[in-house]
């Protein structure tokens, strides 16, 4: 079968039966220290775009750019719905906004994308929350973790459980109007069962069918994939009844302009009821909604800010620039806002330059393709699964030269190089949150570099991430210190 089928594929190493290429993978991953640099050396031999069989299933890998943009944009129809078998349909079962498809994906995303357009328009609820949020949280740890000197905030910290808490607080802000606080017991569990859930899934978590990860076959191994995710839907369920009750009891009120996510889909439901329509907005349906918004915001955005500090510790002059720039814009006497954008490109390529770096995802979601077609001038059978390979793309030399030096300059240098960029992804079923998390991005390193000066506790962390075999591509865990900048 697998040998027929090679025919109706792009080119890749040659697959066993049962386990397709997963020994080949797993070998080059293990001698050349992480998936990335087994992916590179496969694509030596194959070229960027190529097929491995994870078990039966054909899998084609694009990691040319190029390609990628001509078959995910201009072929959208082609290459435009999600595959997300296993641990990725658990809980969601076909529903939310990540694994599923047709008219509810459609209705959903549109949902999702317009609140959060309208959150960014008006009276800027978004870039209001993370403000909020950036304030009260250096304002917190600086109380807590600090010391005062001359009027200055210097204070200490783990750079991870900051930055978690940071845009946990942001996202639950959007979701549901709260905040978490420095040691809430609720938040520690969320975060850290979020994170033994990424930690725990493995390759073929992702690609059996999530029924037979629930067969009774696999029993021994359920508690530790499923009981993380399962805690992440519960929190969201319980907020959803929370509110629900201050409603009934008149606690709360449904505004005509909502102030979080939840307000705004149970205003959908009730516009829904009130012209009798058959809806999918209902309220176990908006708990997978929340989750998936939850699990696609929380960890990404924090990672990227770690990997952040970590490459700024590693060039102050970059800093220093930056600040420049900062203080020209606002004068020093203000905060930089979204409005500034565009008088900030030096700031916008430190950050296109992070998140080059970062490509937080060592393997990128998978679309799946239902009717032949090729790919790359090679063919390419329907029933195959397919992702635009964000972690290698990012690494090409032919568009990003010494791709292992951290250097914004690049992006200053020339122009177009921002569009061969995709860490939310490319074409349609790219990230929901893009918006949000540029803007978490912009908002929180624009206004750290003009608040605080950044200095390494002990050594300056090295750029290398602590899991090469992850699916998430972690930080290095480091302190840092942030010293308040002396205002004029
Ligand atoms: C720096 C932060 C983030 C990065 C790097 C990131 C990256 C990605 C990527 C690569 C995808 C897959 C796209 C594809 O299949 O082509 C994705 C999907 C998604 N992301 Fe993000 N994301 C980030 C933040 C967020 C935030 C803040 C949210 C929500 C609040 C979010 C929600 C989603 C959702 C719902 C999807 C699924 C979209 C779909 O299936 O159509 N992400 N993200």
């Amino acid at each position: 079968h697998q040998w027929r089928a090679r025919k109706q594929l792009p080119r890749g190493p040659y697959p066993l039966p049962l386990i397709g290429n997963l020994h080949q993978l797993l070998y080059y991953c293990w001698k050349n220290g992480g998936l990335v640099e087994g992916y590179a050396e496969i694509q030596k031999s194959f070229g960027k775009v190529y097929t491995l069989w994870i078990g039966p299933l054909p899998t084609v890998f694009i990691a040319d750019f190029e390609v990628a943009h001509e078959t995910h944009v201009k072929r959208a129809h082609e290459f435009g719905t999600r595959y997300a078998p296993g641990l990725m349909n658990y809980n969601r079962y076909e529903r939310g906004v990540v694994a599923s498809n047709g008219e509810f994906f459609q209705e959903h995303s549109r949902f999702v994308l317009s609140t959060f357009r309208n959150f960014a328009s008006g009276r800027n609820i978004m870039e209001e929350r993370i403000m909020d949020e950036y304030r009260y949280r250096f304002e917190d740890f600086a109380s807590s973790n600090g010391i005062c000197n001359k009027e200055r905030k210097i204070f200490e910290t783990w750079a991870r459980p900051f930055f978690d808490l940071l845009t946990g607080s942001v996202i639950n802000k959007i979701l549901i109007n709260e905040r978490f606080e420095q040691n809430d017991p609720e938040f520690e569990k969320l975060v850290s069962r979020l994170a033994k859930g990424f930690e725990n899934t493995g390759f073929l978590d992702i690609f059996c069918p999530v029924r037979i990860l629930e067969s009774r076959f696999l029993k021994w191994r359920q508690d530790t994939i499923f009981e993380p995710f399962n805690y992440i839907l519960e929190l969201n369920k319980k907020s959803i009844a929370r509110r629900v009750a201050q409603l009934k009891a008149d606690e709360h009120v449904l505004s005509d302009d909502p102030d979080d996510f939840l307000d705004a889909y149970l205003l959908k439901m009730q516009k829904d009821k009130n012209e009798g329509l058959e809806t999918t907005f209902t309220l176990e349906n908006l708990a997978v909604d929340m989750y998936d918004l939850w699990l696609g915001g929380q960890e990404t955005t924090s990672t990227t800010l770690n990997w952040a500090c970590a490459c700024l510790l590693n060039r102050p002059d970059v800093i220093t620039t930056a600040r420049e720039e900062l203080i020209r814009v606002t004068g020093g006497h203000r905060s930089l806002s979204l409005i500034d954008r565009r008088e900030t490109p030096y700031l916008s390529a430190v950050i296109s330059e992070v998140q080059r770096f970062a490509s937080i995802l060592n393997m990128n979601l998978f679309r799946i393709i239902k009717e032949d077609t090729v790919v790359d001038g090679q063919p390419l059978r329907a029933g195959t699964a397919v992702t635009a390979h964000i972690a290698m793309i990012h690494v090409d030399e032919d568009l990003f030269k010494n791709h292992t030096e951290f250097r914004p300059e690049r992006f200053l240098e020339n122009d177009d190089l921002d569009k061969k960029l995709i860490p939310f992804g490319i074409g349609r079923r790219s990230c929901l949150g893009e918006s949000l998390a540029k803007a978490e991005l912009y908002l929180v390193l624009g206004n750290l570099l003009l608040d605080y000066d950044l200095e390494p506790v002990g050594e300056i962390p090295k750029l290398k991430t602590l899991a090469p075999f992850g699916l998430l591509k972690q930080s290095p865990e480091f302190r840092i210190r942030f010293v308040e900048v002396e205002k004029h």
